[in-house]
């Protein structure tokens, strides 16, 4: 019994199980679980995979044994993109990455720091709001996902560079290497399935692709090191990631040495981690809501109810916004940006429940299917906020069956970013203006699909109509 491998599907020659992994991954998976198991072994290419499907079986592989599943299996792309993957979010378990991981939740990413972007995010939202407010002089609805996803964009393009991101049409450049970025880390790469054949990426592969993006990425980060060394000359420390990051390099007291490739790595990673996910949030929240118009109303009371005679609402009154926030919770259980979570790889033998697991299995979590698993959720794939009020049940990585952000040694270290930038975003969206969808759509036409990849924007684009309400000359 010591070497029973868990239950797997049926493999082909070859390929193994890749021909049932799909377009949307993660509802193949869900599918292949509910026949064999909430851990399942199948072999992708030549990588053997254990996915993970319950939150049973989540809570054993994140707490439990999280030592030994915190490593991160190499990736062809990752390493191209990120320097040998001396980033965080693709780094191998190992002092480097503790290091590099102490590093960004202490000065980066903690709850100081975000609070110190408070500022930046109103302006950003503001600027947003303005976009809408521009938008509804058209008849035509407004295409609100691009409006959402060049806010994020912009916002985390301040938040790691500061001022240097609006110069020049920087902007657009930062948009277009992330969104290659995306393209790159989620596409397919023959080598990761198949590491005996990674002589064949020269024909097929993207390897080339991922070289030039990278190469492009380095140009920008050169010139935001130069810009950073041309203020310190005068003393003109801003408070961005980057300044902070440049600074801490020169600083004698740190034990950690960092590297420029390390620096331009670790920053590459807030970008990649934190466009998409924010955008993906908000354009399924609202989604969500245009679909839910009786949810809309309740949140438009909750936060009018805050904003009062002042007319607006402010960061620092969302903390009674307590059904804004079940609605968010709501929005990640259903529609968890990285439904896969990240891949991990075990760092040794370990044994779960009867199973025996080999060193260097490669570990997926399918954190959508836990998410919508109806032995702990009620009406699964329904929207629906309530379920989440009056009760403690939070995506900080100890209710294993929600885990939008990861648990364990691996857990998002960006969740208080990402969750302070979409209550606010949300807030004033949701205060400011009335939702509709285009005139003569049914709540049921609304096409809820998911685009194909490993991140799960929406398929279609959001097209939604909006009116500014009586609360709108509070901006
Ligand atoms: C709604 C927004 C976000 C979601 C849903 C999300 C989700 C995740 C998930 C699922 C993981 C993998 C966790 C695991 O392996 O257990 C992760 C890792 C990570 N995320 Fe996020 N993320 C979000 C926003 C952000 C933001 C804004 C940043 C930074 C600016 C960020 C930075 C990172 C980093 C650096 C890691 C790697 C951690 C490690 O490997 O040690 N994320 N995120």
């Amino acid at each position: 019994t010591k070497t029973k491998l868990p239950p797997s599907p049926p493999r082909l020659p070859f390929i193994g199980n890749l021909h049932q992994l799909g377009s949307l991954p993660h509802r193949s998976l869900q599918a292949l679980a509910e026949k064999h198991g909430p851990l399942m072994l199948l072999r992708l290419g030549q990588v053997p995979t254990l996915v993970v499907s319950s939150a049973e079986m989540a809570r054993e592989i994140m707490r439990t044994h999280d030592h030994t599943f915190a490593s991160r299996p190499s990736l062809k792309t990752a390493n191209d993109l990120l320097g040998g993957s001396t980033d965080i979010v693709f780094a191998s378990y190992g002092d480097y990455w503790r290091q590099a991981r102490k590093l960004c939740t202490l000065h980066l990413l903690s709850a100081k720091k975000v609070h110190s972007f408070r500022l930046a995010r109103e302006e950003e939202v503001a600027l947003m709001l303005r976009k809408i407010s521009r938008a509804c002089l058209s008849p035509d609805p407004m295409d609100l996902s691009e409006i959402l996803f060049s806010f994020a964009n912009d916002m985390l393009c301040r938040a790691i560079t500061g001022n240097f991101f609006r110069e020049g049409g920087r902007s657009d450049l930062f948009r277009q290497l992330i969104e290659e970025n995306t393209y790159l880390l989620t596409g397919f790469h023959l080598e990761d399935f198949f590491p005996s054949l990674a002589w064949l990426e020269v024909l097929f592969g993207l390897g080339a692709r991922a070289k030039r993006n990278a190469e492009r990425w380095n140009q920008v980060f050169e010139e935001v090191i130069k810009d950073h060394d041309d203020r310190m000359k005068d003393g003109n420390v801003e408070n961005n990631l980057a300044d902070v990051l440049l600074c801490l390099q020169k600083d004698p007291s740190m034990e950690f040495s960092l590297t420029e490739e390390n620096i331009k790595a670790i920053l590459m990673d807030m970008f990649a981690a934190g466009t998409d996910t924010t955008y993906i949030t908000l354009e399924w929240a609202m989604a969500e809501l245009a679909q839910n118009s009786e949810v809309m109303a309740k949140l438009q009371d909750e936060l009018r109810g805050i904003a009062k005679e002042k007319g607006l609402v402010r960061e620092e009154d969302l903390s009674e916004a307590s059904y804004l926030k079940a609605v968010i919770k709501e929005v990640l259980r259903l529609h968890p940006p990285a439904p896969l979570l990240v891949p991990r790889e075990s760092l040794d033998d370990c044994h779960i429940q009867s199973y025996h697991i080999p060193k260097r299995t490669r570990v997926i979590v399918n954190g959508w299917a836990i998410n919508r698993d109806p032995k702990s959720w009620e009406a699964p794939k329904e929207f629906r906020p309530e379920r989440f009020m009056g009760n403690q049940i939070d995506f900080k990585g100890n209710d294993f069956q929600f885990i939008p952000f990861g648990a364990g040694r691996r857990i998002c270290p960006g969740m208080n970013f990402a969750i302070s930038t979409v209550e606010l975003a949300l807030a004033k969206l949701v205060h400011h203006f009335d939702w509709k969808l285009p005139h003569g759509m049914m709540r049921e036409d609304l096409d809820m699909t998911e685009a194909p990849g490993l991140t799960t924007p929406r398929k279609q684009r959001l097209q939604l109509v909006a009116k500014p309400c009586g609360y709108y000359e509070g901006l």
